[in-house]
């Protein structure tokens, strides 16, 4: 064992903790090998590889064939062709409106006006050269048009369902603010229905679902005509400026003054905590709030404030406006509700019932959409005529707005989603190199070679990486899915999935009975003796038998929804989607497409970790673990990505030895590692540079700075030393039947000094949680340990006696220079946001105590 296991690494791979790096350069040279021969990423998310790669080299003389990496041949041949054709003749992304897409990411598209022939790959390229280009545009723009016109008839029905579960720390301005930016989505509104559940029961967020449905009346004719971005009127407001326009700056003022009167109106009542008799009286939804109503104890409650169907449900110009529905799920004190995987479920049948759209978007209430193509954009996937009908689902990354520039609790999950913003810095500096002598030296083709290897080196981070091998997982918000693979259809060949089926649903019922009849579906005792949410657990042999049988028949897993029973259901469901045969897409363009609110206190995030850490390794042990359930259904690649996330837990027994045996030892003289002059020596230094200087170069290439390397170092050791450790123990006593998980969710919410420390990017402490205590005692330890050495040099001590505990010395010296925000927030600060003394006495006498371990032994 050496200190290179020492666990401070960012990605949490599986090698840290049983020291697999042979492991973890299998898998990287796996993946990469993936997205080299392009079965992989590049296939599910070609826009962001490809075009990004497009643009780039675009700069350099626009000459596409060098778009295509050259070793995706095989990948062109099989998936991008279908693209590319698709492109050409106006039937793929194009006509869905991804062209708009591409602008946003930068493509080659904005750099030649817009002139098609540019954005496809290889083949197009030559052919432009043989073509004139104004000619090729005239003739694909008037073959494209008739496309378009057609496609834009078959577009799918698109159900969004945003979820909420409490009030209180989730405000219902924030959550309508989401609501709102999805309501506005550059998509026909007669196929777009919004569904908000609400597991708070509150009035209050009714409320502002209602004042949300009046106000979308004016701001949505306002977006379209305008055509704004981001469409959440908060973010919109808050980033952009009035325009110089001076009709559109007209325009903008009084819808900012409406947004501003309806978000004053919202936050009273919500500083009230109730709703007011006068408004209450302006729609008859609120009576279904009786004096009996509890948040855990009530019956379903069921309201089409928008009904879609309604000639009359138009905006300010006449034009129909999308269907917009409120449900508080039943909820009784005898059945357990499931948390958000109980609500989507019911959101699926209540939407099945009401507008049944093929295509369902799931986002969390704290993730407004921030780009109004995106629903078009993931569409391009499902429609595929090749390929589209082997996608269950499109995963878009999850983004945080308001992330501080070092984002001290490491919550933008930098190299976990991100592309590579390192991109755009290359467009810009290769012009200038290729026009350098440096062309004579190196051959053109050459450099590409290298930038595009380059590229495929640092996109495969970690969601990336997945897509190389199958597919994303799914992470419970900003993503995309075919109802029916929701509901369990197995993955089938012959099946090509009939996007424009429920395009004739048509619902007869009055709103009224609709409402009833859609009610049912919510109730607590519907699920009873159903597959929804659990897996029937039949003997192999059994349901592979019972699959055969049933192969042309519809849902053959036995289980339907978002699975239950598991803190991270968003990822285990996806896993389930996965085993059914079904490939995923991640996409990630430029333009993010969802921006969410990232925990802004240190113990959110340690809570919020715990909770995912504790499902992951829960589904691990589960029989749902990816090497045994997963064996034979999804690749090897996808099962060893996976455990990635899934074994963060057990990574804390190898941090929690790191932490606390070399500084014990320390203090007692006893030598852990190898003598600086020995050369045993030379592993551990090559071992120890070669991982951070990777993880370092890493973060850095996904734009982080290097304070924000640091704060990412010290967060991993934070939650492994905490969160996992808590994670682990109570996934421990789950096994044996000691306690039961529960979903703690994240607050939205914060004072506003705690936000303006967060903005400061001090630390935040303020209360005392048993995480603290451990985050001190260790932090202590160390430092003792530390003083412990000083205190021997000072008296004299040799500096050679001390040279076998070099690296132990170092060790502690870094332990304590990560830790020192810890002994700020204990001895400096006298803020709000301090550790509590209390805590600070209990951490110092817990620390002392450890420190006289090793001389009673
Ligand atoms: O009983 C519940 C609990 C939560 N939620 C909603 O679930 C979402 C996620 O909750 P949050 O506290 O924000 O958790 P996060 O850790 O930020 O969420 C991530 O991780 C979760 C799984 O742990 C996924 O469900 C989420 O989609 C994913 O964004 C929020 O919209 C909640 O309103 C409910 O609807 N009902
Ligand atoms: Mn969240």
């Amino acid at each position: 064992m050496g200190i290179f296991l020492y666990s401070k690494q960012r990605k949490q791979r599986v090698e840290s903790c049983i020291g697999c790096w042979l492991f973890r350069y299998l898998c990287m040279f796996h993946q990469k090998e993936k997205m080299e021969d392009g079965l992989g990423l590049d296939y599910l998310g070609p826009n962001s590889t490809l075009y990004s790669s497009g643009s780039l080299l675009s700069l350099l003389d626009g000459t596409p064939p060098f778009v295509t990496p050259s070793k995706t041949g095989s990948r062109s041949e099989l998936v991008m062709f279908p693209h590319k054709e698709k492109m050409e003749d106006g039937l793929g992304l194009d006509c869905l409106g991804l062209s708009s897409g591409l602008y946003s990411t930068g493509s080659l598209l904005s750099l030649f006006g817009g002139t098609p022939p540019f954005v496809t790959p290889s083949k197009t390229g030559s052919r432009s050269g043989t073509l004139s280009l104004s000619f090729k545009y005239s003739l694909s723009l008037s073959h494209r048009h008739c496309k378009t016109y057609r496609y834009e008839k078959e577009l799918p029905g698109v159900d969004i369902f945003v979820c909420t579960a409490d009030p209180a720390i989730e405000p219902p301005i924030m959550v309508i603010n989401t609501v709102l930016s999805v309501m506005a989505y550059d998509y026909p509104p007669e196929k777009l229905s919004v569904y908000l559940s609400d597991d708070g029961c509150s009035d209050l967020t009714f409320y502002a679902l209602l004042e949300a449905s009046r106000f979308s009346k004016q701001w949505l004719p306002f977006c379209k005509k305008f055509q704004i971005e981001p469409r959440s009127p908060a973010a919109y407001f808050s980033t952009i400026s009035k325009p110089l326009d001076p009709i559109e700056a007209m325009e903008w003022a009084s819808i900012k003054k409406l947004y501003k009167e309806m978000k004053n109106q919202i936050e009273y009542a919500t500083s009230q905590g109730r709703i007011s008799e006068e408004i209450r009286r302006e729609h008859r939804g609120f009576f279904e709030w009786d004096s009996g109503t509890t948040r855990h104890d009530h019956k379903t409650i069921l309201q089409i404030l928008i009904d879609g169907r309604d000639p009359k449900a138009v905006d300010i110009e006449g034009q129909p406006l999308p269907t917009l529905v409120y449900l508080a799920r039943e909820k009784r004190p005898q059945y357990h509700h499931n948390y958000k995987a109980g609500a989507m479920n019911a959101l699926i049948r209540v939407s099945s019932k009401i507008s049944n759209g093929h295509i369902i978007l799931n986002v969390d209430c704290d993730m407004y959409s921030n780009n109004s193509q995106s629903v078009r954009d993931a569409l391009c996937f499902f429609m595929d005529e090749e390929k589209g009908h082997e996608i269950a689902y499109v995963q878009y990354p999850q983004n945080f707005e308001k992330v501080t520039k070092n984002d001290i609790y490491s919550s933008s999950l930098r190299v976990i989603f991100e592309v590579g913003i390192h991109m755009q810095a290359l467009s810009r500096i290769l012009p200038l190199l290729f026009k350098s002598p440096f062309l004579f030296v190196v051959k053109k083709n050459i450099l590409i070679e290298f930038i595009i290897l380059l590229e495929c080196l640092v996109m495969k981070v970690e969601l990336h990486g997945f897509d190389g091998n199958g597919g994303p997982c799914y992470v419970g918000t900003g993503c995309f899915h075919k109802r029916e693979t929701l509901c369990g259809r197995k993955y089938n060949k012959e099946y090509k999935g009939e996007l424009k089926r429920e395009k004739d649903w048509k619902v007869e019922e009055r709103p009224s009975e609709l409402v009833e009849t859609s009610k049912i579906f919510a109730n607590c005792t519907y699920e009873e003796n159903t597959q929804w949410g659990k897996e029937v657990s039949l003997s192999l042999s059994l349901s592979l038998s019972l699959s055969y049988f049933l192969t042309n028949f519809m849902y053959v897993d036995m289980q339907m929804g978002l699975m239950y029973g598991c803190l991270v259901e968003d990822i285990i469901t996806g896993l389930a989607i996965q085993c059914r045969g079904w490939k995923s897409i991640y996409f990630n363009p430029d333009r993010k497409s969802f921006l969410g609110l990232a925990p802004t206190t240190l113990l959110q995030t340690l809570v919020q970790h715990k909770r995912w850490s504790e499902g992951d390794f829960e589904i691990f042990l589960s029989k749902y673990c990816p090497f045994t359930y997963g064996y034979g259904r999804i690749t090897p690649g996808l099962q060893i990505a996976y455990c990635i996330f899934f074994l963060w837990a057990p990574n804390c027994l190898a941090t929690i030895y790191y932490v606390v045996v070399p500084p014990l030892c320390l203090l007692k003289g006893i030598p852990l590692f190898p003598r600086i002059s020995s050369p045993w020596f030379l592993p551990f230094a090559y071992v120890i540079i070669a991982k951070y200087g990777y993880s370092l170069g890493e973060f850095i290439w996904c734009g982080g700075t290097l304070q924000g390397w640091w704060n990412d170092q010290r967060m991993w050791m934070f939650k492994r030393t905490t969160s996992y450790l808590f994670g682990f123990i109570d996934i421990i006593l789950r096994q044996l039947g000691f306690s039961k998980s529960t979903f703690v969710v994240t607050a939205k919410v914060v004072d506003d000094d705690v936000s303006q420390r967060y903005e400061q990017e001090i630390m935040e402490f303020g209360t005392s949680s048993p995480m603290f205590t451990i985050l001190a005692t260790l932090a202590f330890l160390n430092l003792f340990s530390l003083v412990g050495v000083v205190k021997r040099v000072a008296m004299g001590v040799e500096i050679s006696v001390l040279e076998p505990l070099a690296l132990q010395i170092i060790h502690c010296g870094l332990l304590v220079i990560i830790n020192l925000p810890v002994y700020q927030g204990i001895i400096f600060r006298k803020d709000k946001g301090c550790m509590p003394p209390s805590l600070a006495v209990k951490t110092v006498i817990l620390a002392l105590l450890a420190c006289s371990l090793p001389y009673c032994v």
